[in-house]
Order: structure tokens, then sequence, then C-alpha cells
């Protein structure tokens, strides 16, 4: 049987669920297709950081659009909670950025200086101030970026809520509802096939993660997105062993309720192979201990792994598909599509249901706020994979 909706949103992860929230809030027919269970896939196996800016280059694009999207999350938690009572978890506690040898100590307190200097309360702490924050540290350190304003939230839950609330402002939710294909006439796509048939739509936005380049080529766009495998661990420590978030290029360590440690980094690319290895857990766990040596008192919990949507560029893809009419994508998050779902829902709904002109007055606020807020729209949208004309 075939249906219409104003949009079909294919992918139930964390960016599909945001999507789907904010446009079922304008009052749009909205369905989101997961071909699993939601926010099953990289959502399920994310950390939750609200902080992996620290990577980026203070003037990028990248560290405008996660600036603005972190600045929506306590509005959201709020949001969220009185419609859906679940909590995402938002907490505030920051990051601390740990440099291990003297090239780290260099790059860090070189960016400590640039995020001062695009006004983040960012601070550079030698080894001897670290440790009085997070008493666990191992005394081998140089020194942390400390970046107090970021903070974490739960990513499953996170999910979980966009969903319900998307649900209860009338979105329909369909698991186990794989999309085959985009079908597309005279360069229009108007629906997607389904394995229950045809689902018709005035718009499609692909917000498949990884998985969004497969359907994008069934119609001859490319999409060039690569998986980078990412492989986890959890423990259960004495509460109050760590508050702030641990990062290093090799390792994360992120606290959680009850005393729970996130640990995970190992970064593979190119793999769909989401089995879990002995080593690259053992030489996490190794990595982990040379930051916080109390963790391997802590009791053993599970592994996991998930696969991170890289783009070509490290950017995400946010918006019109060049050359067919009706299609949007919103996939390539990488390693920042937590931090990055509140921005991108509300982005895509103005682009989807208000046109390029709301969109275009959504940024012009941002820059009137801050100059250069904007500017990661251009680097960021979705023309510059420079597709051709539609066929079909
Ligand atoms: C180990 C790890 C740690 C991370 N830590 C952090 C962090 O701390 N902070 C942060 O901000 N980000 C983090 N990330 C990144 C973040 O998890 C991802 O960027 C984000 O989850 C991407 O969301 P998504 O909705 O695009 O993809 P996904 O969550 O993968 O969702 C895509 C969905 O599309 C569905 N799908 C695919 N094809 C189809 C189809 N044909 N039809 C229907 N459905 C389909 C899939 O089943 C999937 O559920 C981490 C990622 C990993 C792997």
């Amino acid at each position: 049987m075939s249906r219409m909706d104003d949009v079909i949103v294919i992918g139930g992860g964390v960016i599909g669920c945001s999507i789907a929230y904010q446009l079922a809030g304008r009052g749009l027919a909205v369905t989101v297709l997961e071909r699993g269970r939601l926010g099953g896939e990289a959502t399920a196996a994310a950390a939750g950081m609200l902080g992996a800016q620290a990577e980026m280059d203070e003037t990028g694009p990248l560290f405008q659009l996660s600036r603005w999207s972190r600045s929506l999350f306590p509005q959201l938690a709020e949001e969220l909670g009185a419609l859906t009572g679940i909590g995402i978890g938002l907490v505030r506690e920051g990051l601390l950025h740990l440099a291990v040898d003297e090239a780290q100590e260099q790059e860090l307190r070189a960016r400590a200086a640039l995020q001062r200097a695009a006004g983040e309360t960012a601070a550079w702490l030698d080894a001897a101030e670290a440790v009085r924050l997070e008493p666990a540290l191992s005394r081998e350190l140089r020194g942390a970026l400390y970046l107090p304003s970021d903070g974490q939230v739960e990513a499953p839950q996170l999910a979980r809520a966009l969903a319900a609330g998307a649900a209860l402002r009338g979105a329909r939710l369909r698991e186990y509802a794989q999309a085959q294909e985009l079908l597309v006439e005279r360069g229009r796509v108007v629906g997607v096939l389904t394995d229950d048939g045809p689902r018709y739509a005035e718009r499609v936005v692909a917000a498949a993660g990884v998985w969004s380049g497969r359907l994008l080529s069934g119609i001859g766009a490319e999409l060039p997105l690569a998986p980078v495998k990412g492989e986890c661990f959890s423990v259960l420590a004495s509460p109050g062993l760590l508050r702030r978030t641990l990062f290093t290029p090799g390792c994360y360590i992120v606290p959680k309720a009850g005393g729970r440690l996130v640990v995970g980094a190992t970064m593979q690319p190119g793999s769909y192979d989401r089995r879990v290895s002995l080593a690259g857990i053992a030489g996490l766990m190794q990595t982990a201990q040379r930051l916080l040596p109390a963790i391997g008192e802590a009791e053993w919990e599970r592994a996991w792994s998930g696969l991170r949507p890289q783009s070509a560029d490290g950017l995400p893809y946010l918006g019109a598909v060049p050359g067919y009419e009706g299609l949007y994508v919103a996939a390539g998050h990488y390693r920042n599509g937590i931090l990055l779902a509140p921005a991108t829902g509300v982005w895509l709904a103005a682009l989807v249901a208000g046109g390029p002109a709301e969109a275009a007055e959504l940024l012009a606020r941002e820059e009137r706020q801050r100059p250069g807020a904007g500017s990661w729209a251009a680097a960021c949208q979705a023309e510059r994979l420079g597709a051709e004309a539609a066929l079909g």
C-alpha cells in the first residue's frame, strides 16, 4: 500500500531522530524509516562527549557549528524532559585534553590560546593543576588543555528522547523498515521503496549514517563516506574516581553516572566489520591505565564497537542534494554526531520546511550575535558533492 508523507527521513540514528523531532514540531507529516532499532548503530556506540572540538581547528567551520550546537543542549534537554520524561544526562563537567609528551604540550598550549581568542573559557593547566582537579590522574602527565564548558550527555538517551519527542509530536517511527532505494521521477525524488512497497513523500532526507552513500549511489549521486570503526569498553569504578572526561589522541575516558567509565578511541578506517577485537580492547586498556592507573582495579562491564561516518573533508553533508529536487542529506558527522545533532535538526528543519530563505535568516541571526558564527554553512552544504543533474 502506498502512503503520502510530507517528509520521509531515512535512518533512525541521533541525526534522523533530531531532524524528525524538529520537522514534526513544525506540524509536518514525518515518517522515519529505520532498518534496525532506533539509535542502534553509531549512536549506540558514542561516548556522548560534547567537546570533541578540542581536536578541531578553532577558527574553522566545524568549531563554529559545534559551538552553536552545544549552545542548544540546555534548552533541548529541558524541552525533551518536559515532553517525554526522558533525561538526556546533560552534565557540564568539562574535558581535560591531556598532553603526554612535549609535542602535545606545545600543541595544546597553542590551542588554549586560540580557544580563548575565540571566546571560549579554555585554559592551559600544568601537570600539578590537572592532578589537583583529578587526583587519580597519572603523574606522568605534562599538562592539560581544560575546556570547562564542554560536558557530555548519554547518547542513547538523547536518541531515545528525540525519537519519543518526535512521536509525541505526531511523527511515525518505523523500526525494521529498510529503505531499499530512492524513487525518482524526472529529476525529483518522490519517495522511497521499502520492504512493504513504495512510500511517497514531498521530500526525503537521507540520514542513514555511513550507509547514506549507498542510498545515494543507487540514483547516481556520489556521497563519499567511509566507516571509521571505534572499539570501546566500560568498567565500574568507585564513584568519584574521575569527574571530568580525559581525552588524548589515543584514548578517551568518560565518567558516567554510578562510577561507570566509558573508554574508547581505537580508530580503524575503512572497515564495515563491527566485531570487537581482543587485541584492540587490550591495547585500549593499556593506554587507559597509563592515564588513570586505578582503572585496572575496576570491575569489567562490556565491550562494543561502532562505525563513525567520515566524509572526505571531515565535515558533515547538510542540505539539498544538487540535481535532485526534494532530496536532502544529513550525514558524515564522523566523531561529532551527538554534539552536532541539535544543530543538524534545527538546520535541516529550517531548510526542508522553511526553504533557503528561512535557513539564510537563521544564519544571519547567528552572525548578528557573533560574527563568523554562520561560516560553517557554506563549508557543510551538500552542494559541494558536485553531483551532476539528476537522471530518472
Ligand atoms: C565509538 C564511537 C564513539 C563516539 N563518540 C562520540 C562522542 O563522544 N561525541 C559525539 O558527538 N559523537 C561521537 N561519536 C560519533 C557519533 O556516534 C556519530 O557521529 C553519530 O551517531 C552519527 O549519527 P547518525 O544518525 O548519522 O548515524 P547512525 O547512528 O549510524 O544512524 C544511522 C541509522 O541509519 C540506519 N540505516 C542505514 N541504512 C538504512 C536504510 N537503507 N534504511 C533504513 N535505515 C537505514 C542504520 O540502521 C542506523 O540506525 C562516536 C562514534 C563512535 C563509533
